[in-house]
């Protein structure tokens, strides 16, 4: 069975067309990813997947239980007037989780995501890498049946995107969370999913899916391989003739 299922899926905006025919499967377990450039409704497909908008015309099926599906987003979006620990504990809260199990869980996310020693600190304190890692954290510790990233380092330089991308990977291999990457990031789809749905844009639909195969257990050792170079020139092949 599939653990998220669009059929035929269109959304429109008044007059405005985002998403036409978007037909699309995700496995538990996957981590897939959504490719494309500007515009092309990928954040759009999110919000349909997370049942936050909802679909004009087809069929969407997720079967992630209630309140299993995480979001985390571009921007960190941490109160600026709590501090790093009280961000994380958040979802917790609304959830009314007692206090004793809020900070055994913060504990824990804290120092997966190697945060402990920045607890006590507020996010215009933090560096951009920090504050991601916080969001992370936050998304992370309700314990999600679906994460779902919309160009989470988008806002961060080249070296530490990958040392961020090698960090979610590490901890997808051990929770096993079904994952949808957003991003028009080529290398960054490519390292980090096992199938990419490759998408153009107005209006957005899907010109191309492509699955990766690789030694799961590194990414790094895999982001220097031939066949990761080879999915790069395939993908950008792909997008390159949508323009012509
Ligand atoms: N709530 C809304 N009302 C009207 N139009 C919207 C709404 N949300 C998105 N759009 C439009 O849908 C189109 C796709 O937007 P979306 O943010 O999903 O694209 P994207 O591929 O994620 O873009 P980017 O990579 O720049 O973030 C845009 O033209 C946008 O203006």
């Amino acid at each position: 069975m599939n653990f998220i299922k669009l059929e035929n899926v269109s959304k429109t905006y008044k007059n405005l067309t985002v998403l036409k025919n978007v037909t699309m499967e995700i496995e538990k377990g996957e981590f897939v990813g959504i490719l494309g450039p500007s515009g092309c409704g990928k954040s759009t497909l999110l919000t349909l997947i997370s049942g936050l908008e909802k679909i004009s015309s087809g069929h969407l099926k997720n079967n992630s239980t209630k309140r299993k599906s995480a979001f985390v987003f571009q921007d960190s979006c941490l109160m600026p007037w709590k501090n790093l620990e009280q961000n994380i504990a958040i979802p917790l809260e609304i959830l009314n989780t007692p206090q004793k199990e809020i900070s055994e869980k913060v504990n824990k996310y804290l120092q997966i995501l190697d945060l402990q020693k920045f607890k006590k600190h507020f996010p215009r304190e933090l560096s951009g890498g920090m504050k991601m890692r916080a969001s992370i954290a936050r998304a992370l510790i309700t314990d999600p049946e679906v994460i779902l990233m919309d160009e989470p380092f988008a806002a961060l330089d080249q070296i530490l995107r990958e040392r961020l991308a090698d960090e979610i990977y590490e901890i997808y291999l051990k929770k096993k969370l079904t994952s949808v990457f957003v991003t028009h990031n080529i290398a960054e789809a490519v390292s980090l999913c096992n199938r990419i749905y490759i998408f153009s844009a107005h209006p957005g639909k899907i010109i191309g899916q492509i699955k990766i195969e690789k030694d799961k257990s590194s990414i790094k050792n895999y982001r220097n391989s031939e066949d990761f170079h080879k999915n790069c020139v395939k993908i950008r092949t792909i997008l390159e003739n949508q323009n012509d």
